[in-house]
């Protein structure tokens, strides 16, 4: 099978000879299309990679009926609808280490080229302008740098500030004190930051929790003569209100690489003396263009190979030494999934998910995933898979729970799946054996022992002599091989079941005249 990738930005040659190097990969390299030519082409193509110019839109989305994945050769994805692609159950990955180094190091240009007006002089010369009282600056030693932000690229910047003999003090939501002060800098909340900084640089994502996170209110906390960096994203500073504090003589230097609207021709706060801009370059080195297109290209591929992926942005990520222990795990849990909804047959309330024995010991999330992936898959069809799976059930209304326990039963590890109903509850439960692969151990309150693979027959009856033979005959009246039988009953007399499986699927005339026997209380054909 082939896949078509389509990169509508700019991204580093090398950087996706991973993609090029890929068997049945067709690569289209398509850059500065509009969003109406996108969404006119995108049908045609497995997989999507960007950067941060092109907007993949929930009608970009809605209209890529053939996408898989969508890669992001950088980190924030503020450009896609994560949303959007997860309901559609497309992957979103990013590239979120690539590109750390040379932001932070953009950043601290910025830092430097603000205090001593490095930009301003150059222009003022280029225009025959030699002004040195015009110019001087200020030094960054024993000046305090407030950080927003203290993630990869925030703390890159505090370790290149401390170079430089700054004080640094930061503020982010998982920042404690311990840590900050392991890494010998200040901790604040956001207020005390913003109000001791001589200069603020920002690094958050932008969320909606961050946007305009820098107002009106949180100029009137900080110094007067404060200079304030954004190398993170546009719209965390409300530009107007930075404008209006620029003109207050509150802040005296802005270095902005992102902005509000990009890209633009005109932006006012352009006009102001004291604002250092941009492109958004913070990314834009050899390097880190090559490192995050390597990345994204090297999931795209995993991915379309049917490998994990190491950066999805809305999947949690797993590491490899515990995706190894729990792989084998995730054609069972789907395959319990189908068999219960095929059991259950009625409108599903609730999952219960039970994990015991050495399943109770690692990251089950994975495993939750595929099962509700199974449930859900008969009903809506092939289009569930991993990234989708919990936002539809959600959807629908299906509350999940996970729980975890040592008691196995005897068996080393026990996957029990459960789910409630108007009518009440059903159960089943697998395991996996060394080597011999998965196997349903019990449904309900009854044991068997079944590979979950098929053509089975769950019939539940009276226990009574000759059921087994009546049954028996009336498949062997339409032709159907009994491949093997498994019985187990309550109690002597009581109520029994049947766990068969056979060599094709039943037709339903067979189903009813199965029901139609005197013993028969229930007969579910499930197909694995
Ligand atoms: N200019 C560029 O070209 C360029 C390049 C790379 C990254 N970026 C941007 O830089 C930003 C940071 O990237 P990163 O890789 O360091 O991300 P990251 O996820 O490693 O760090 C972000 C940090 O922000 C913190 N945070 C979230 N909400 C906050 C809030 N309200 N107040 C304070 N802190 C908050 C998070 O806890 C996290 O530690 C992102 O917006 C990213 O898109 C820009
Ligand atoms: O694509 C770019 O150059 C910008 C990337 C940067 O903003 C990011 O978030 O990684």
């Amino acid at each position: 099978m082939a896949f078509n990738v389509l990169i509508s930005d700019p991204l580093s040659e090398d950087g996706i000879q991973p993609l090029r190097a890929a068997d049945n990969i067709n690569i289209k390299i398509d850059t500065g299309l509009s969003n109406e030519e996108l969404a006119d082409r995108i049908g045609d193509f497995d997989a999507l990679l960007v950067r941060s110019q092109t907007q993949v839109t929930r009608d970009i989305i809605s209209k890529g009926k053939k996408l898989k994945i969508i890669g992001r050769a950088g980190v924030g994805v503020d450009n896609i609808d994560l949303n959007a692609a997860t309901e559609h159950g497309i992957i979103v990955v990013n590239a979120p280490n690539g590109n750390t180094n040379s932001a932070a190091e953009h950043t601290m240009a910025m830092i430097m080229s603000l205090s001593r007006n490095i930009p301003q002089a150059y222009h003022a010369l280029k225009n025959h302008k030699w002004d040195r009282k015009r110019f001087v600056g200020v030094e960054l030693k024993n000046k305090t740098l407030g950080v927003i932000g203290l993630g990869r690229i925030g703390t890159e910047v505090t370790v290149r500030a401390k170079g430089q003999r700054m004080n640094v003090i930061a503020y982010d939501p998982f920042l404690t004190e311990e840590k900050a002060e392991k890494m010998g800098i200040g901790y604040g909340t956001i207020e005390e930051v913003l109000s001791k900084a001589d200069f603020i640089t920002i690094h958050t994502p932008l969320l909606k929790e961050t946007r305009h996170l820098i107002n009106a209110r949180a100029f009137q906390l900080m110094k007067t003569g404060v200079q304030i960096v954004n190398c993170a994203r546009g719209g965390i500073i409300d530009e107007e209100a930075l404008y209006e504090a620029i003109t207050a003589k509150k802040v005296v230097g802005a270095a902005l690489d992102v902005f509000e609207k990009e890209p633009f021709h005109d932006n006012k706060l352009l006009e102001l003396p004291e604002v250092i801009a941009t492109p958004h370059l913070g990314a834009s080195t050899f390097e880190a263009q090559e490192s995050v297109a390597v990345d994204v290209s090297h999931d795209v591929v995993g991915f379309l190979t049917g490998e994990s992926v190491q950066n999805p942005v809305n999947l949690p990520s797993v590491p490899k030494e515990i995706m190894t222990k729990i792989e084998p795990y995730f054609n069972m849990a789907e395959k319990l999934g189908l068999f219960l909804i095929d059991l259950t047959q009625e409108v599903v309330e609730e999952i219960n998910i039970y994990y015991a024995g050495e399943l109770s010991e690692i990251e089950v999330a994975p495993l939750t995933r595929n099962t509700v992936k199974g449930l859900l898959k008969r009903h809506l069809g092939d289009h569930v898979n991993d990234v989708n799976a919990l936002y539809l059930a959600e959807r629908k209304g299906i509350t999940i729970n996970e729980s975890k326990t040592s008691k196995t039963k005897g068996f080393t590890n026990l996957l029990t799946v459960e789910v409630k109903t108007k009518s009440g509850k059903r159960q089943v439960s697998g395991t996996l054996l060394n080597g011999l692969g998965p196997r349903i151990v019990k449904v309900d309150n009854y044991s068997v022992d079944v590979t979950p693979e098929g053509h089975l027959v769950f019939i539940h009856h009276k226990d009574q002599p000759g059921v087994i033979g009546r049954m028996g005959s009336l498949l062997a009246q339409h032709q159907i091989n009994i491949a093997t039988m498994q019985v187990d009953r309550s109690d002597i007399g009581g109520d029994a079941i049947m766990m068969l499986r056979v060599d094709k699927h039943l037709q339903e005339n067979e189903l009813e005249e199965l029901k139609a026997l005197a013993e028969m209380y229930d007969v579910t054909a499930i197909d694995l």
